[in-house]
C-alpha cells in the first residue's frame, strides 16, 4: 500500500514479467486478470468470494453506471467502493468502447460522443472531459481515457482517422485528471491492425508520461494470429517501466499467449458471461454443460480444485440446473470459472518468479488439448 501509484518488476522470463501495482487501496500482483463487474457487480457472485478467488482489482463501466444509478448519486453515496462494498482497487473503462457497441450512437466527433441511452433512450453526451469527470465521481482508482475503438475490418484512413482523435482525447483525458497521487489514468493505444499507426499511438502516448498504457482497438472479432502480432508491435514502442493492459482479453489460450509477449493485466467477460449460459473452463478445457452427454455423470468438474464449485458438484447437477435455467447453474459454473481464471494467473505468476514460464505454458496447454478424461 502506498499513498502513490507505483509499478515494480519482481522477475522476468523472456518477455514475461512479474510485478506489482501498488496503490493506495491495495496492490495488484501481476500477470493479472480483473473480473468484470460492469455495473457495480461481478454477475452471479458476492465480491468476498471474487475476493477469496484471489481478485485483486475489479473493474466497472462507465457506460453502465452513467446511466445507471449516474454518477452524482454514486458520489452522494459515498463512490463506487461504498456503495459495492468492495474496498480494494477498481479499474473503470472510459465509455467510448460501450458506447460504439451497445447504445444507439448518434454522432461522434472531437468534441465527444452523443448517444441515446439503452435504458431509456435519452439522449447522452460525453466529452473527454466528461468520462474523466464521471470517472473521478465513481472514485475509481486507475481511470481509462476517452478513445475510439474501431471494429476490424476497416480502412486505413478509418483506422489513422480514430487512432488521432484519441490521441487528442488523451491529452484532453490528461489535462481532466490533473494530479491525483494515489490514482492513475492510463492512455489506449489504439491503430488497428496497421503497424505504423500502433507505432505512432504507442510513441505519441508515451510522450505523455502517463502511469500505465492499455492496447486497445483489440478482441474485436481479428483473428488471434492477427491480435498477437499486433501486441507484439505495439509493445515494441511501450515503455517498460509501466503496466501493461491488453482490453478485452481473453480466453486462457490468449492471456498466456500474450503474458509472454509482455501483457501484465487483462480483463474478459469470458469467464463470467460464457458461466452463465453453461460453459466451464478446467484444467482439460472447456465443457459445455448443456451437452445431453453430461445428464448422469456423477463426476465433479475438477476433483483437484479447491473450489467447492469444481469440486463438490456433479456434472449431472450442473447440466440439470444449466437445462432449467436456474441462478445456481450460473453461480456454480462462474465460481468455477474465475477460480479457474484465478488460479491460472496464479500459476503464471508463480512460473514467472522461478524462470520456469515456457515449460509452465507448454504443460498448460498440453493439457487443455488432452481433453477431459
Ligand atoms: C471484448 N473485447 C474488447 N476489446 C476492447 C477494446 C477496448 C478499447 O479499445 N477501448 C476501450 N476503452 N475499451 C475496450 C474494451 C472494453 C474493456 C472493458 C470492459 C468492461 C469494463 C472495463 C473495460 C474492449 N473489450
Amino acid at each position: 500500500m502506498t499513498e502513490t501509484f507505483q509499478f515494480k518488476l519482481i522477475a522476468t522470463d523472456g518477455k514475461a514479467r512479474r510485478g506489482e501495482v501498488s496503490m493506495p487501496r491495495g496492490t495488484i500482483r501481476t500477470p493479472a486478470f480483473m473480473p468484470v463487474g460492469t455495473v457495480g457487480t461481478v454477475k452471479a457472485m458476492y465480491l468476498d468470494q471474487v475476493r477469496e478467488l484471489g481478485a485483486d482489482i475489479i473493474l466497472g463501466n462507465t457506460y453502465h453506471l452513467m446511466l445507471r444509478p449516474g454518477p452524482e448519486r454514486v458520489a452522494r453515496l459515498g463512490g463506487l467502493h461504498e456503495l459495492i462494498r468492495w474496498p480494494h482497487p477498481i479499474l473503470t473503462d472510459s465509455g467510448g468502447f460501450q458506447v460504439m457497441s451497445l447504445s444507439g450512437l448518434r454522432k461522434l466527433d472531437e468534441q465527444g460522443v452523443t448517444f441515446k441511452s439503452h435504458v431509456d433512450g435519452a439522449l447522452h453526451h460525453m466529452s473527454p472531459e466528461r468520462s474523466i469527470e464521471i470517472q473521478g465521481l465513481l472514485d475509481s482508482d486507475i481511470q481509462m481515457q476517452l478513445d475510439e475503438c474501431v471494429a476490424l475490418p476497416a480502412s486505413p484512413k478509418e483506422i489513422e482517422r480514430a487512432m488521432e482523435m484519441s490521441l487528442r482525447w488523451a491529452e484532453r483525458c490528461k489535462v481532466a485528471f490533473g494530479d491525483q497521487p494515489g490514482k492513475a489514468m492510463f492512455g489506449i493505444v489504439q491503430g488497428g491492425d496497421i503497424p505504423h499507426l500502433r507505432e505512432r499511438s504507442a510513441q505519441a502516448l508515451a510522450g505523455l508520461n502517463l502511469k500505465g498504457y492499455a492496447i486497445g482497438g483489440l478482441a474485436v472479432g481479428e483473428p488471434q494470429e492477427v491480435m498477437l502480432d499486433m501486441i507484439d508491435t505495439t509493445i515494441a514502442h511501450m515503455p517498460s517501466e509501466k503496466p501493461r493492459y491488453l482490453m478485452g482479453v481473453g480466453t486462457p489460450d490468449d492471456m498466456l499467449k500474450s503474458v509472454a509477449r509482455g501483457i501484465d493485466m487483462f480483463d474478459c467477460v469470458m469467464p463470467t458471461r460464457s458461466g452463465r449460459h453453461g460453459l466451464a473452463f478446467t484444467r482439460r478445457g472447456r465443457i459445455n454443460l448443456r451437452n445431453a452427454r453430461h445428464a448422469e455423470d456423477m463426476r465433479p468438474l475438477d476433483e483437484e480444485s479447491n473450489c467447492p464449485a469444481a469440486r463438490d458438484y456433479s456434472r449431472a447437477y450442473l447440466h440439470h440446473l444449466i437445462r432449467a435455467n436456474e441462478s445456481l447453474g450460473g453461480m456454480l459454473l462462474t465460481w468455477n470459472n474465475l477460480a479457474y481464471y484465478q488460479d491460472l494467473m496464479a500459476g503464471i505468476r508463480k512460473a514467472i518468479e522461478e524462470g520456469r514460464f515456457a515449460d509452465f505454458m507448454a504443460e498448460t496447454q498440453e493439457e487443455w488439448a488432452r481433453g477431459d478424461l
